[in-house]
């Protein structure tokens, strides 16, 4: 009985601290193949805050909501149930019950996303949604999006803003769908930058304490192997 107690003791004593890390940065930086990779290796919880702006937004196209009127969107703000699950080796997503993760991808949520996400009455509510998620994962998380450690979790242990050149994020885009015109990708990203960078509440932005890391001459590989130094670095340091 004692060796077992002993036992607990000194896991508890060596256990590492729950750690919470906010990734932000623009599309395509790889904030989500990063982050989903760095929780599972550290055994952290893992957040894709942008599939749930994505799930509101594939809710309100499909439930007659004019998207290119703000008081809509914003009046039919608090309607949809959105759970997300957080388990890095099979990220979920449903929106009234219903498995959302692969209708969210398509083209026509993609390009309306931002002009939903932008209203301040969805931003509300999916902060508050992120953060009681966030503050219920006991063992730590990786939490990604865009206003992460700006807004949403301004406490976070480390902060860290992917970037790229646009042309790197566009191949990258590109190499996904076949046969996709490299161009009209780049431009496309390039459009929703600038208007998740332009809007008035919680727009894209790197923290003042975050780490910057420019991933275009990184592989995947390289990214994962410096953010999970980063985060071990602040695990000692603290
Ligand atoms: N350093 C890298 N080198 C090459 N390819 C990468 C790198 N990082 C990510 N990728 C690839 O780029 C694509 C986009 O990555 P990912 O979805 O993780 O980006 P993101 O920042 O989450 O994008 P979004 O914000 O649009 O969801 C994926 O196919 C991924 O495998
Ligand atoms: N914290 C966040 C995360 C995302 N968004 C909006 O969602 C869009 C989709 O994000 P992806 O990461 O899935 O590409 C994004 O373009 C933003 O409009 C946000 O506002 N805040």
């Amino acid at each position: 009985m004692s060796t077992t107690v002993e036992t607990v003791s000194a896991a508890a004593r060596t256990a590492p601290a729950a750690v919470i890390v906010a990734i932000d940065g623009p599309s395509g930086t790889g904030k989500s193949s990063t982050s989903k990779a760095v929780a599972a290796q550290l055994g952290l919880s893992y957040l894709d805050t942008g599939a749930q702006y994505r799930a509101i937004t594939w809710w309100m196209l499909n439930n007659g909501v004019d998207v290119s009127d703000p008081s809509e969107i914003a009046t039919a703000a608090a309607k949809p149930v959105i759970v997300s699950g957080t388990d890095p080796a099979g990220p979920t997503i449903t929106v009234d019950g219903e498995d959302a993760s692969g209708p969210i991808r398509t083209q026509e949520v993609t390009s309306k996303v931002s002009a939903v996400s932008a209203v301040p009455e969805v931003r509300t509510r999916i902060t508050a949604l992120q953060r009681s998620i966030a503050a219920a994962a006991g063992g730590g998380i990786v939490v990604e999006g865009r206003d992460i450690g700006t807004t949403v979790l301004p406490d976070a242990d480390i902060k860290i803003f992917l970037t790229a050149s646009p042309e790197a994020r566009a191949a990258r885009r590109s190499g996904e769908v076949k046969g996709s015109d490299l161009t009209a990708t780049r431009e496309a990203l390039i459009k929703r930058d600038a208007a998740d960078s332009g809007r008035t509440t919680s727009p894209l932005a790197k923290a003042a304490d975050a780490v910057e890391v420019d991933t275009t001459e990184l592989t995947l590989s390289q990214v994962i192997e410096c953010v999970v130094t980063l985060v071990g670095e602040k695990r000692v340091a603290t």
